[in-house]
């Protein structure tokens, strides 16, 4: 056995410790369920030997009485086995399935980029149902099994130790063709469960991508990719049965060899006197009866394998450290005036490539901070490091003077307003998305942001009002309408720092102007930085920084740099003439 599947095995074991009365449970009657098996045939030797040999046939229908007893008698234990495991494996599973949730939500956006979407579904959903089937027959059926095959070896060496050896030469035959079986199959598995894995990816990729699919043309080209990942994976699980399928008629073989000999070696027994013919009944009975546990035994190798995968698939996840942490004594950001410095920070995504070197700047508390720069400059990473989505590699960000690495996240965030380029609204009313980050907000509050946003006009004239549920059954908004909702969004919990990442990149011409004057009631009082590329929507900014391949290679008010003539002054330029071009194309439409 592998150390990671023993590993694994322990820390499903510590999940179920918290169910320890129902795991007792299920363990006595997986030993009680063991003896009822293991009885039927001692009492046939005993019937055969003493009461039909023995003549005593006023007795054998006590004997029939107690064979309907025990099969009774085991159908309540299996059905607390059953019942107990099932109940067991729900709540492991949905323990583990809370825990993976949980953990996902904390960790850092440094895993979401990497991250498929696809595999961590397929990880939450498919891996966890292995895992139950495992837990809730899997465990049982082979413990059952292994119990029972143990007891008929033990029963039949008690009886006779020559009939049993003759057919515990079997025994290792069994075993290494479980263990061959088991090895085959195993990275079988594995592959099966990635190969799923891909085809819930590409399944997920192409709703999300429906649009460009389209636009683009590319329907036969996306088929084809999935006709690809889907036979692959068909290939794979027929290759994984046909490997299964192997594993019966070997272990057919091994038992009808066994009961020939014991037939052939136990009859000259019974004729020489040496056992009883009750007695090679009884070992016939349990020769047959050892082919259900050891059949049964290798085929759920395959799902035990399946969960040994899943499981290291969901722990992989649940063992992912977030790379953003808070230090053990971190402290709450008390409320805060909005002053932000950024001391000598540089950052990576990856080793080796930085994409922002040796800032510094300092925002007084209510300032405007307008960045701008050649697209891919740095300007969202930069603004990205103050919430710490990602923490630098070099350097310090300090808000009213601490050190964002000392606080608590939540206390740092709450403080902190983003509205991110692209806007993600939640699958319920607009009313809803709009309280999002502060679902105690009154009614008023919220008509008040959604006025200051520009969007309470359109909110009032649907038929439903707030009441209308965005996305799929509700109304589709618009680029602008979900940037204002976002902005009506954040001015709700009402942040004494804002993040504004093109806040108005989705506007037509007029809702920009009317959001321009939205803007700046919003940002009276409270520290704003915004990052625009239509730069003339920031040109009344207290400092404006342009940044050019991760630095700030300017620095200073619209007039100084205008007249420094160098990057900004050409970027200016260039952004008045693509208005110009593009109000020209407007009037002539
Ligand atoms: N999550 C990420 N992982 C790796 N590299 C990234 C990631 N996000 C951005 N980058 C890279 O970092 C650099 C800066 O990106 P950033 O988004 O900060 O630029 P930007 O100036 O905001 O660009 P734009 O104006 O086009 O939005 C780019 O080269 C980009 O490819």
């Amino acid at each position: 056995m592998q150390k990671s599947t023993l590993k694994r095995g322990l820390q499903l074991l510590s999940y179920a410790g918290n169910y320890g009365w129902a795991v007792v449970g299920v363990v006595i009657s997986v030993l009680m369920s063991t003896v009822f098996v293991l009885l039927p045939p001692w009492l046939i030797r005993y019937g055969i030997d003493n009461l039909i040999i023995g003549e005593k046939p006023e007795f054998l229908w006590l004997l029939g009485l107690a064979l309907v007893g025990i099969t009774l008698l085991k159908g309540v234990v299996d059905f607390a086995k059953r019942y107990g495991a099932e109940y067991i494996a729900q709540r492991i599973i949905h323990d583990v399935r809370s825990q993976l949730y949980d953990h996902l939500n904390q960790l850092s956006f440094s895993f979401y980029d990497s991250a498929r979407t696809g595999d961590i579904m397929s990880r939450i959903t498919a891996d966890t149902d292995a895992l139950r089937k495992f837990l809730s027959k899997v465990s049982v059926y082979v413990s059952g099994n292994i119990l029972t095959i143990i007891g008929i070896l033990a029963v039949m060496i008690f009886w006779n130790l020559q009939l049993a050896l003759l057919y515990l030469i079997m025994v290792p035959l069994m075993v290494y063709g479980m263990f061959k079986y088991s090895t085959q199959v195993r990275p079988m598995f594995r592959r099966v469960r990635c190969k799923f894995s891909n085809l819930t990816e590409i399944i997920q990729e192409d709703l999300n991508g429906i649009e460009s699919i389209k636009l683009f043309g590319q329907e036969k080209k996306e088929k084809e990719d999935f006709i690809q990942e889907n036979q692959e994976y068909v290939n794979t699980r027929i290759e994984t049965a046909q490997t299964s399928a192997l594993w019966m008629p070997y272990v057919n073989f091994l038992v009808g060899l066994g009961s020939s000999l014991v037939i052939w070696y136990g009859g000259r027994l019974v004729i020489s006197g040496e056992i009883s013919f009750g007695m090679l009944v009884g070992f016939i009975s349990y020769i047959a009866m050892l082919l259900r546990p050891v059949r049964q035994t290798g085929m759920m190798i395959n799902s035990a394998t399946q969960a040994a995968a899943a499981a290291e698939r969901i722990f992989d996840i649940l063992q992912m450290e977030p790379e953003i942490q808070e230090v053990d004594n971190a402290y709450e950001l008390p409320p805060v005036d909005g002053r932000v410095e950024y001391r000598d920070v540089s950052f990576s995504y990856q080793q080796d490539e930085e994409v922002l070197t040796g800032i510094n700047l300092t925002a007084k508390p209510g300032q405007l901070i307008a960045i701008v720069g050649p697209s891919g400059a740095g300007k969202s990473t930069l603004l990205h490091l103050l919430p710490r989505f990602y923490d630098p590699d070099q350097g310090e960000i300090l808000i009213d003077g601490h050190n964002i690495k000392e606080l608590t996240i939540g206390s740092l965030r709450s403080q902190i307003g983003i509205v991110l380029q692209d806007t993600f609204l939640f699958a319920a009313s607009i009313k809803d998305n709009i309280s999002y980050g502060r679902p105690e907000a009154s009614m008023e509050e919220i008509i008040e942001a959604a006025k200051i946003a520009q969007i309470n006009d359109y909110i009032q004239s649907l038929p439903l009002g707030y009441e209308t549920p965005v996305g799929e059954e509700g109304v589709n908004l618009s680029g602008g309408q979900k940037q204002r909702l976002a902005m009506a969004r954040v001015l709700l919990t009402d942040p004494q720092l804002l993040l504004l990442d093109e806040p108005t990149s989705s506007l037509d011409a007029e809702t920009e102007e009317q959001m321009q004057q939205a803007l700046s009631e919003v940002i009276k009082g409270r520290t704003t930085f915004i990052i625009a590329h239509r730069l003339w929507t920031v040109e009344r900014a207290d400092q404006i920084l342009v940044i050019d391949n991760g630095r700030i290679v300017e620095q200073g008010s619209h007039e100084e740099l205008v007249s420094a003539d160098r990057l900004y002054s050409q970027l200016y330029s260039r952004s008045l003439s693509d208005r110009l071009i593009s109000e020209t194309a407007g009037d002539k439409r």
